[in-house]
């Protein structure tokens, strides 16, 4: 039984001040529930939130990390930076990391294994463009990046890992992918999983998926078989959206 995982990524949204307010509100929802509930704040506001849930069962995390651990890497933050302040989770490799700040299949590889070495969990995203859809070229994409992203991850390591599924096409433009359409391809994100490792641990490995997620659509999405939550931009952002979405 694969535990469910809501996850809010507020990109770069709320101000410090304003992410504690918002924490303040939110810090129960990991209470008397099966669902991990994680949010993903920007950089500043992680030591300030990390205080706040003191006690609470919401998780925190990054949504980059560097793959070295100190150096000169003007504007970067390291792995040991993010460990001293005790997040559980980094979201690596999002699209929007691919699209505006050139990470690559490489650098994501990278920042999966230093993740894993320091004991940080790595949310992993891959995802096809509008035009890859259109193309029929989806799956092949997906698979590129699932196969490198998890080079040189050793079996037991992938107990650590959670993959998401975020169609380019789908984030924050209210298109969702259907849910059926969605369950697909985590599918085939788990038939990747077993080809490289084995049965069970593409059974037991947890496959998000992201793109235009709402307390409308949550259900519907949660009830597919292969989708084991939500990484969530917009709806994350309101207090009553995001607690709609973690009981789904
Ligand atoms: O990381 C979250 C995704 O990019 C989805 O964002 P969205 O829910 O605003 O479409």
């Amino acid at each position: 039984m694969r535990k469910p995982i809501i996850a809010g990524n507020w990109k770069m949204n709320k101000t410090i001040s304003e992410g504690v307010d918002f924490v303040k509100q939110i810090k129960h929802l990991g209470d008397n529930t099966d669902v991990e509930v994680v949010v993903c704040v920007p950089f500043v506001s992680l030591e300030s939130i990390k205080k706040e849930l003191k006690g609470s069962n919401v998780k925190l995390g990054s949504q980059n990390i560097h793959w070295e651990e100190n150096g000169a890497y003007t504007g970067e933050i390291s792995p040991l930076m993010l460990k001293e302040i005790g997040i559980d989770y980094a979201i690596i490799g999002h699209s929007e990391r691919r699209q505006y700040f050139a990470e690559t299949d490489e650098t994501v590889n990278k920042k999966v294994k230093t993740s894993l070495d320091h004991g940080i969990n790595p949310i992993v995203c891959v995802g096809e463009t509008l035009e890859e859809r259109e193309n029929n070229t989806a799956k092949e994409k997906v698979k590129v990046q699932i196969t490198k992203a998890l080079e040189g991850i050793s079996e037991k390591e992938m107990s650590d890992i959670v993959l998401a599924y975020e169609p380019i096409w789908a984030i924050g433009t209210g298109k969702t992918a259907s849910s059926e359409d969605a369950n697909e391809m985590i599918a085939f994100i788990r038939d990747i999983v077993k080809e490289k490792y084995d049965e069970e641990i593409s059974e037991t490995v947890r496959i998000q998926y992201g793109g235009s997620v709402k307390p409308q659509n949550v259900t519907e999405i949660m009830n597919q078989p292969d989708i084991d939550g939500a990484l969530v931009g917009g709806a994350s952002l309101k207090k009553d959206d995001f607690t709609e979405l973690v009981r789904f």
